[in-house]
């Protein structure tokens, strides 16, 4: 597709006369219609001064704003006037039934990055589309079975970040009509990287391997790695991923030592398994810390996952640093030349 197509013909065309492709489009067309609903949301900050209001806790424990409860109740109408056949949300305990005989589920992170909606920085809606086969849950099943994923960026410029299984795509909303057009094709990410994205004050919660990599970063070209790394957090999911996507990096969010994070953060079923699909889409890889993320079992609909994302070979190397804390990642090719087991 030409970069300018605007998403309905690019959807369209993708979609053909087939019912499953048809039931993705629609449900994409769905979350574009929330998304440009929610990016005008989002942009009244404190003219509407109750959206940041904490109103209760969902049920992974976070502080749930208004503005979440507003985001996911604008998702859910969208999704059903659209057809889709059931959602799983962050901000609803249970799955819910919206169209029976619908093809396809849609797992969401509403509103991602939540905690940040009074500083102004960038949020988004994330996104997992999947199959509705059989009686059984559409949703306890690896992220492999996803079929589309990606995620709406609320930031200076509101962007659907999309896989439909064929590459990442970006389009980007023109404000002056109300479309999203083509703006990026068939993304991919950097397979090295001098760039990492991890909340550092929980450094002392990790295990030995993730602390020696980053500590091996900070040492930069005098250390083992023998190059001078970046740090960036924003501390949205959706904002530290449209980085990589444009620049290149790594991701982490490993599980640590407090109490309920053994597993990490972040949600599998509509965090880590539609960042992943995105990722692996750009040629990128998406871990727990040492296994692949789409081939994890998902059993319940908040569980949680450690996620390291980005650069293949910086995922591969901080999965040999978490797998051998003793070796220091030295039996990675890619280690450099000053091992600390080197001579
Ligand atoms: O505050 P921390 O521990 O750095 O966590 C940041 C992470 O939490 C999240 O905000 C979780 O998302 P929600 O806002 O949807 O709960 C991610 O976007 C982000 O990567
Ligand atoms: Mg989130
Ligand atoms: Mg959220």
């Amino acid at each position: 597709m030409a970069i300018g197509t605007g998403l309905t013909e690019y959807l369209e065309s993708w979609a053909g006369g087939d019912a499953v492709r048809k039931a993705v489009a629609e449900a994409v067309f769905a979350l574009a219609e929330a998304g440009i609903e929610l990016a005008g949301v989002c942009g009244q900050g404190a003219i509407n001064p109750d959206q940041g209001a904490i109103v209760g806790n969902n049920s992974g424990g976070d502080a749930q704003k208004a503005l979440d409860v507003r985001s996911h109740e604008i998702v859910v109408a969208a999704l059903r006037r659209r057809g889709v056949g059931m959602v799983a949300s962050e901000e609803a305990d249970e799955a819910e039934v919206l169209t029976p005989g619908g093809l396809v589920a849609v797992a969401t992170d509403p509103l991602d990055g939540s905690s940040n909606i009074d500083t102004n920085v960038s949020v988004g809606t994330i996104f997992s589309i999947l199959p509705v086969e059989g009686e059984a849950s559409p949703f306890l099943v690896p992220g492999s079975r996803q079929l589309a994923a990606g995620f709406v960026v609320y930031g200076p410029h509101t962007d659907i970040v999309l896989t439909l299984g064929e590459g990442t795509d970006i389009f980007t909303l023109d404000r002056s009509n109300g479309a999203f057009v083509l703006v990026a094709e068939k993304v991919s990410i950097a397979p090295e990287t001098a760039e990492y994205a991890v909340n550092a004050s929980n450094y002392r919660h990790w295990a030995a391997g993730l602390r020696n990599y980053v500590d091996d970063c900070l040492a930069g070209k005098d250390g083992p790695l023998e190059k001078n790394y970046n740090m960036r957090w924003v501390g949205s999911l959706v904002a530290d991923a449209s980085r990589i996507l444009s620049r290149g990096g790594v991701f982490l969010y490993p599980g640590d030592a407090r109490k309920g994070y053994t597993h990490g953060r972040l949600r599998i079923l509509y965090e880590a398994n539609p960042v992943a699909m995105v990722i692996e889409q750009c040629g990128g890889k998406a871990t727990d810390g040492t296994q692949r993320i789409l081939d994890i079992d998902v059993t319940e609909l908040h569980q949680r996952t450690g996620l390291v994302f980005g650069a293949a070979s910086e995922v591969e190397r901080i999965g040999l640093y978490i797998a051998n804390p003793e070796r220091r990642g030295e039996d990675s090719p890619l280690f450099g030349s000053r091992g600390l087991f080197m001579s």
